[in-house]
């Protein structure tokens, strides 16, 4: 009995040992020097405020939104991916988007950025003072039909007249690529078609495009093989790569893109995130993941992931659940 209790107790004792040393490992990032031919530097694109939250089912008060939003900025990320100028009658969660962008406290050095699918979306962002938009198209064809209302080609020309407006006006626009491996309606989406869609987004102005595993379906394998399509028609610097982890692959996905020479990665902070119409779809990839690997690597970032964890703390209350992010739920036990 005498010899249990005091087992239990080195056994506490030990355990609460390997919780602190964890936790200030945790707090250093195990960062173990670089991990040679990877970036020494990714830009994290936040996209939890517009893409972890058009998804959710119950409107998110705009206050929580900037505040939420206000927490990533105090963090260091330099892009925050913030509302949607889309129609309120398709995604209502988004369609505060005039209050939420004059609502937050603008942190110099922080872009943000917000979708536009047509000149009235973007229109309505200048006027609400966006200071970069992106535009948002697929490789799969009933994807963009199912998305945005119309086909591949049809949005191409959507955003060319975006991209004209916005050159105008000097505001740099970001391009999407949807289903660059899988589509929930088509299936297995070819390399070719998503190398296609890229080059056109790029030659009619975008300066980055993001390339989305909107259902999370990518191995490293097929991230690999789309890349490499994609790289011959796109340079390498002007890729951004977009990972929902609905099959748990999203780091390893991400891990292969930065091999691939891509240093630009975009995270939703707790793992929000879907999409309205790709269903069964989980959240993105989450900052705090991400941030956590990076750093792991001996990438830098310049963000803070403890601001970052805290922020995802903050909307995870808000929206009444566990946070997605395995970096969020560890922390929060040490
Ligand atoms: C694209 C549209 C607007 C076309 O919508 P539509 O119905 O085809 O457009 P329309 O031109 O026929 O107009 C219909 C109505 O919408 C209005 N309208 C027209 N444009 C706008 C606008 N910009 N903002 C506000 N209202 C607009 C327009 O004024 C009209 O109003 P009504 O006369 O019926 O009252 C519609 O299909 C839409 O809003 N779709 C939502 C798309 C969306 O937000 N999807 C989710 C984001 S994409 C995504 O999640 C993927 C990504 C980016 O994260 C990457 C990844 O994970 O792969």
């Amino acid at each position: 009995m005498v010899v249990q209790t005091a087992s239990k107790s080195v056994c506490l004792m030990t355990a609460g040992r390997r919780l602190f040393n964890l936790s200030r490992q945790l707090t250093r990032g195990y960062t173990t020097g670089a991990w040679p031919g990877l970036p020494s530097f990714v830009k994290v694109v936040e996209v939890g405020p517009r893409d972890g939250l058009q998804n959710e089912k119950e409107i998110v008060s705009t206050e929580t939104k900037i505040k939420f939003i206000d927490l990533l900025s105090a963090s260091g990320l330099p892009v925050i991916e913030a509302t949607s100028f889309v129609s309120a009658k398709w995604v209502p969660q988004m369609g505060d988007h005039h209050e939420v962008l004059n609502g937050i406290h603008k942190k110099s050095g922080v872009t943000y950025s917000v979708l536009t699918p047509n000149v009235r979306g973007f229109n309505d962002a200048k006027a609400s003072g966006a200071s970069e938009v992106a535009v948002f198209g697929a490789a799969s064809e009933t994807f963009s039909q199912k998305n945005i209302n119309c086909s591949v080609d049809e949005s191409i020309s959507r955003f060319t007249e975006v991209s004209q407006a916005a050159k105008e006006a000097g505001i740099p626009v970001r391009g999407y690529v949807s289903c660059v491996v899988g589509c929930p309606y088509e299936g297995p989406v070819p390399p070719q078609k998503v190398a296609e869609v890229a080059k056109k987004l790029l030659d009619l102005g975008c300066h980055e495009i993001s390339l989305g595993d909107t259902i999370g379906v990518g191995t490293p394998a097929s991230i690999k093989a789309m890349l490499e399509e994609v790289k011959r028609a796109v340079p390498v610097e002007k890729l951004a790569i977009h990972c929902h982890n609905t099959y748990g692959q999203a780091l390893a996905n991400i891990f292969a893109a930065l091999q691939m020479g891509v240093s630009v990665v975009d995270s939703s902070a707790a793992g929000l995130g879907g999409c309205p119409y790709a269903k069964g779809a989980t959240g993105n990839v989450a900052t705090e993941d991400v941030l956590y690997m990076l750093h792991g690597l001996g990438i830098k970032t310049g963000v803070d992931l403890q601001k970052v964890i805290e922020a995802g703390a903050f909307i995870s209350k808000a929206l009444g659940r566990k946070t997605n992010s395995m970096v969020g739920q560890a922390k929060s036990h040490l």
